[in-house]
């Protein structure tokens, strides 16, 4: 059963065009991973699931009643502001609508503090959030997501300015989610993609390849990214885009 499907979408930002006829089915249960290069639309890509932006042209079907849990891109997240991490997954309750002075029920206080238990972040439930890692913020914005119980979860540069061992933690979590929920994950890290997605699409406003990782090729990855690619081989998959390159394709 296919539980997104994105028909012939396009979408404009005045006189920009983010996104040029995209087509892509995902199946329930899918680990779906998004690369391409800074400005290629994956952003653009998401909003449009999330239903937060209108398509010029074409549509998203999402086949599924309950709300999506989405997990912004990391670094836009304040970590200054004053809260603790109970009360940070609550607000996932809130659909962002921050109400003055809501009290939460007994039955979410429990559900956030199961979805603690479960992350391994029970210990840092009083904890104000800029007392955390970035691993263990970026775990705590995770359950804030999953407190709304959703089918599908996206995730925007899930690992993105992580070390190693995080980025092994989020990751391994994320497939331990998709034992029962789809999930969708924008990454610059070509390298997670062999060990944990099942399939990927490869997005530079139009969409370049949509499939089976396994195929991914180094020149399906050129014709991406606009630029030489380097790669290590690991088996016969691509495995890592070493170097950044300006828009003229010169290494930086
Ligand atoms: N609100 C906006 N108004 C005008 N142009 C925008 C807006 N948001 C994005 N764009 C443009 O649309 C294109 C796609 O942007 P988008 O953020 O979706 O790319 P991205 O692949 O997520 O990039 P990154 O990897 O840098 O996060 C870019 O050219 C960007 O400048």
């Amino acid at each position: 059963m296919n539980i997104i499907e994105v028909n012939n979408l396009t979408v404009k930002y005045d006189n920009v065009t983010a996104l040029d006829d995209i087509n892509i089915k995902i199946k329930k249960g899918e680990f779906l991973g998004v690369i391409g290069p800074n400005g290629g639309g994956k952003t653009t890509l998401l909003k449009s699931l999330l239903g937060l932006i209108k398509p010029n042209i074409g549509e998203v079907k999402i086949n599924d009643h309950r709300p999506i849990g989405y997990v912004p891109q990391f670094s836009n997240f304040d970590r200054t502001f004053p809260i603790k991490v109970l009360d940070v997954i609550l607000l996932g309750k809130l659909e962002g609508k921050i109400k003055f002075l809501h009290r939460f029920k007994n039955t979410d206080i429990n559900k956030a503090e199961e979805i603690m238990h479960s992350l391994g972040i029970y210990k840092f439930r009083n904890r104000q959030i800029s007392q955390l890692s970035g691993g263990q913020l970026q775990k705590v914005l995770i359950a804030r997501a999953l407190i709304m119980e959703p089918e599908i979860m996206i995730l925007d540069e899930p690992t993105a300015s992580l070390d190693a061992n995080s980025k092994t933690e989020i990751y391994n979590l994320l497939k331990r989610l998709n034992e029962d929920k789809t999930i969708i994950v924008v990454s610059h890290d070509v390298g997670v993609i062999n060990s944990y997605i099942d399939t990927v699409a490869c997005l530079n406003k139009k969409m370049h390849y949509h499939g089976d990782d396994t195929k991914l090729s180094k020149r399906t990855l050129e014709n991406v990214y606009g630029c030489p690619v380097e790669l290590i081989a690991h088996g016969n998959t691509p495995h890592r885009v070493l170097h950044v390159h300006d828009e003229e394709g010169e290494e930086i």
